[in-house]
């Protein structure tokens, strides 16, 4: 029987002529409009662009919280969008990390809990889930907050527990949509400084969305967006 077999090199990321429509009732919104490009293993990339550009559209696309109407992305090897729904909520689970804006923190659990979800989600036992979370609260500097709810922790307090909760199981990609901005400029440079060093010790690839260019700052590469296009991708010094 012949088969069809695909043999492709890639890069870690490689997002191919990613397209997205939003339908509401007869009227279409084209939020990407064909975009490609690769990103690296161990690097820190931002999409920066305009509100209404599709920032978090590309991330949620390559991250495969949404499906592209059409295009391909590949993360460390797999077609992400020709997975099934289990596979994909598993292969996210293991491999990805996600930072959110708005944290999303549970809020009757406690930081520990929160954290330890992560290594639940993936099969650990309750033992192991707990240590490892330890070991992420303490290595962000959280270790005596462990016992606190989200409501009893600043707001930069509530990102670092976040952040634990999205390194906890190793993943080789974090994705973060606006990880600052909810917070002061100088907690969201202390949060930066974090994530920095948590990419350089272990090699994360991170992802950032944000419209803040210190933000950026950060970052290895900058790729501008907008009206759903790559429109250039900045290389930065060291
Ligand atoms: N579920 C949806 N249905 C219809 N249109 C949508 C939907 N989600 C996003 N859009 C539209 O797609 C466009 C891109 O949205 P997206 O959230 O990706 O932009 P963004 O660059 O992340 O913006 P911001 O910086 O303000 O968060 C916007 O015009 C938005 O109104």
């Amino acid at each position: 029987m012949e088969q069809e077999i695909e043999v492709i090199f890639l890069a870690f990321v490689k997002a191919q002529d990613l397209v997205k429509i939003y339908k509401n009732g007869e009227i279409e919104y084209r939020a990407l409009n064909g975009v490609s490009f690769e990103i690296n293993e161990g690097e820190i990339l931002s999409i920066l662009g305009p509100s209404g550009c599709g920032k978090s559209t590309l991330l949620n696309c390559l991250s495969g919280i949404d499906d592209p109407t059409s295009g391909k992305v590949f993360v460390d090897g797999v077609n992400l969008h020709a997975l099934s729904d289990n596979e994909k909520t598993r292969f996210r689970a293991l491999k990805m990390g996600f930072i959110f804006q708005f944290y999303n923190l549970i809020p009757v659990l406690t930081a520990l809990e929160n954290v330890e979800l992560t290594m639940l989600a993936i099969g650990a036992e309750n033992k192991s889930a707990r240590r490892a979370a330890m070991e992420a609260l303490e290595q962000i500097g959280m270790k005596d907050r462990v016992d606190y709810l989200p409501s009893q922790l600043s707001g930069g307090e509530r990102q670092r527990v976040a952040i634990a909760r999205a390194l906890v199981h190793k993943p080789k990609i974090v994705w973060a949509d606006e990880p600052t901005g909810a917070l002061d400029s100088k907690t969201g440079a202390e949060i930066m400084e974090l994530i920095k060093h948590l990419n350089e010790e272990f090699n994360q690839t991170f992802v950032i969305v944000t419209h803040d260019d210190r933000v950026a700052s950060y970052s290895e590469r900058i790729l501008h967006m907008d009206s759903g296009k790559i429109i250039s991708i900045e290389k930065r010094q060291g």
